[in-house]
């Protein structure tokens, strides 16, 4: 154990809030002056900890204004032990390792502070915070006045009273955290950002700490993160969803959010330094963005196509690929419904016509789904929902796709997409974007089809060829469209749609909205941030899109290496024989690989040297090494 002191402010540093702050919230609950007081009282705090009025000052005439007592207090430590802050609830090993050598020190009180910190290790002669003076019916009428941390430069008095022996580290948010080092008493102030962020403090501040893990790591401390994650960069582009914000976020990781798509120049940029991407259906990888990619380790596609994606240099590099191959499944499948039924009876052009001020009440070209014959090329998870609920709506199914696929209920196998095409009163495409199915829809497939067919394309834009779909709609081949994807969409709500498709009859254009529903995009920015975060934390590949698939078990006591190479043969038996050489015990080994790359996972006790390490990563073959702890 070092001979360095740690004095951790609690209110936003320790704590996500600040104690008074939501004391007033539970104390005024129902009043009809709650907001305006706990307004007040934040202002108050928020004046008191940039220096802009003096300590004794905020913390007297917020109390005046609190109108507490004792059982809201209580109320209150009930809140707080759900609002430690992220990265001290992840390092509770350290404060209780090192609880000998941690002051909080504090402006906040006792009555609250002493339960959340002793229930994470913390010992209680080590709290140095104000007392409440209650009245008679326990209501809070004051402060202790006889100690110091109730006046001015409190935390500066207390702690020279200390006489500490030894460095003396202080982390906090407020400015009178940094007064201590301002005073000399402190060695080093360190402002906390995890919570807030005060231009006053950090300016003064001799490291700025995101988390309590950066601190841990700058000091070479014990820590549950190998690497801290604030030093992580998470790219998240097109407007995904905030659960996966959140999700980034509440790990620690430093977060970029940008609403729309960027172009190949712009990403080319952004993506220098990042090591987490999240994309949509939008942004292009390229293979020249991802030459600047000097720090990436992994994508995630929030959405299930991955053809915007360079699937193979990501694979070349080393760089995981995840999608949400169902997430939006649903939302796809019910906007196809909805646009069979509506483009079936010809609504769109009625509802149009009405706008227009025109009544044609008639059941010309107007017909039901029942019994029509739906006509599903590519039968993949979208292709299979639509066939079940086409077939609920009393449609016969038919279906084409590459690859064999077992038929859901009654639907019908069609050897060729021309068998499919010439029976169907309804052709509906779900295959996925890649290269090879540029196009594959022209002015042959639409001459196969049945005249007035309804067509719709809510896959990929690039598959089929626009001019022919509009050749088709114009001479009444199709009587309907539904389309939803373009070859070029625009990269934002602000730029114009341009398409030789607008103004056609029925022809209903969406704006690639298949899968935006508030439920899919939840969905999603779910279950994406999880695989992406199964991989950093874990080394877990399941449902990666480009590499070798390995469920491994959680990381308990041992450290993880993670070699990603070049699939030659040879390579585990390099590795193993550094390992005899080195005479390192392997407690668990995982070795899976596809055509290009071979990732092998090894747990190993925590004995090893920097040379052990250093030849496993000059294996010639090495593509890219992690390690976890
Ligand atoms: N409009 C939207 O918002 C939206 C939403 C989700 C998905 N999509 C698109 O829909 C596509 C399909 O989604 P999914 O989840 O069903 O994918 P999937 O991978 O489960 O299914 C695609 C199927 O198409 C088949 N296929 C590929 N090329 C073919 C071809 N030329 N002819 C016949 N079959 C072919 C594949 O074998 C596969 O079975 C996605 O790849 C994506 O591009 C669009
Ligand atoms: O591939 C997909 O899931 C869809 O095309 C949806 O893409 P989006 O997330 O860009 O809307």
């Amino acid at each position: 154990m070092n001979n360095t002191y740690y004095i951790i402010d609690f209110d936003s540093t320790f704590t996500k809030v600040e104690g008074l702050d939501e004391l007033a919230n539970i104390a005024l609950a129902g009043s009809a002056n709650q907001e305006k007081v706990v307004a007040q009282i934040r202002s108050l705090t928020e004046q008191g900890m940039n220096g802009e009025i003096t300590f004794s000052e905020a913390l007297s005439r917020r109390i005046e204004l609190l109108k507490a007592n004792r059982s809201h207090i209580n109320q209150l430590v009930d809140f707080l032990y759900t609002q430690v802050s992220e990265s001290f609830q992840r390092n509770e090993k350290f404060l209780r390792e090192f609880s000998d050598h941690i002051l909080i020190v504090s402006g906040g009180f006792k009555e609250f502070i002493v339960p959340i910190v002793t229930s994470m290790g913390l010992k209680e002669e080590n709290v140095y915070a104000n007392t409440f003076v209650f009245d008679a019916e326990d209501n809070i009428i004051g402060v202790d006045q006889d100690n110091v941390l109730a006046h001015e430069k409190g935390k500066v008095k207390l702690l020279s009273s200390l006489k500490l022996d030894g460095d003396v580290y202080a982390i906090g948010d407020g400015y009178t955290d940094y007064e201590l080092r301002a005073s000399g008493l402190a060695n080093r102030f360190y402002a906390f950002t995890e919570n807030v962020k005060r231009e006053k403090v950090t300016a003064n501040a001799d490291h700025i700490v995101p988390s309590l893990d950066e601190f841990l790591y700058l000091n070479k401390l014990p820590r549950s993160q190998s690497y801290p994650k604030s030093r992580i960069k998470v790219l998240l582009l097109e407007n995904v969803h905030s659960v996966a914000i959140e999700a980034f976020k509440r790990e620690g990781f430093d977060v970029e959010t940008h609403k729309g798509a960027m172009d190949e120049e712009e990403l080319s940029e952004k993506i220098k330094g990042v090591s987490i991407l999240g994309l949509r259906s939008k942004t292009n990888l390229t293979k020249k963005v991802l030459e600047n990619a000097d720090k990436l380790i992994t994508v995630g596609a929030f959405c299930i196509g991955t053809n915007q994606i360079d699937l193979k240099t990501c694979t070349e590099k080393g760089i995981a690929v995840f999608n949400a191959p169902y997430s939006n499944t649903r939302s796809v499948v019910e906007l196809a419904i909805g646009e069979m039924i509506l483009l079936i009876r010809n609504v769109f052009t009625k509802s149009n016509q009405m706008h227009a001020g025109k009544w044609d009440k008639s059941a010309n070209n107007s017909f039901e789904v029942r019994g029509k014959k739906l006509g599903l090329i590519g039968y993949g998870h979208i292709g299979t929902q639509l066939s079940v609920i086409g077939e609920a709506l009393g449609m016969e199914v038919y279906f084409y796709d590459i690859v064999d696929k077992m038929p859901i209920g009654n639907a019908k196998k069609c050897r060729s997409l021309e068998e499919v095409l010439r029976v169907s009163d309804v052709v509906s495409m779900h295959i996925d974007g890649r290269k090879e199915n540029t196009n594959v829809f022209g002015k042959r497939e639409f001459e196969m089809m049945k005249d007035g067919v309804i067509f719709m394309n809510l896959a990929r834009g690039h598959v089929v060829e626009v001019p022919a779909l509009v050749e088709a709609i114009k001479s009444g081949k199709v009587a309907g469209a539904g389309v939803d994807v373009f070859p070029y969409e625009p990269k934002t709500n602000s730029e114009p749609f341009e398409n030789e498709l607008r103004g056609l009859p029925n022809v209903i254009l969406t704006p690639h909205i298949g899968g935006s529903t508030e439920e899919a995009q939840e969905g999603i920015g779910l279950y994406v941030p999880e695989r992406l975060l199964e991989y950093m934390n874990n080394g877990s590949t399941t449902g990666s899109v480009n590499f070798p698939e390995v469920q491994l078990p959680l990381l308990r006591d041992s450290h993880r290496l993670l070699h990603i190479h070049q699939n030659v043969p040879g390579i585990l038996a390099k590795i193993n024989n550094i390992f005899a050489k080195h005479h390192i015990n392997i407690i668990g080994q995982y070795l899976k690989t596809n055509e290009t790359i071979g990732y092998v996972i090894m747990d190993i006790s925590k004995g090893y040297t920097n040379e052990f390490i250093q030849e496993i990563k000059d294996i010639d073959e090495t593509i890219r090494f992690r390690m976890l702890y």
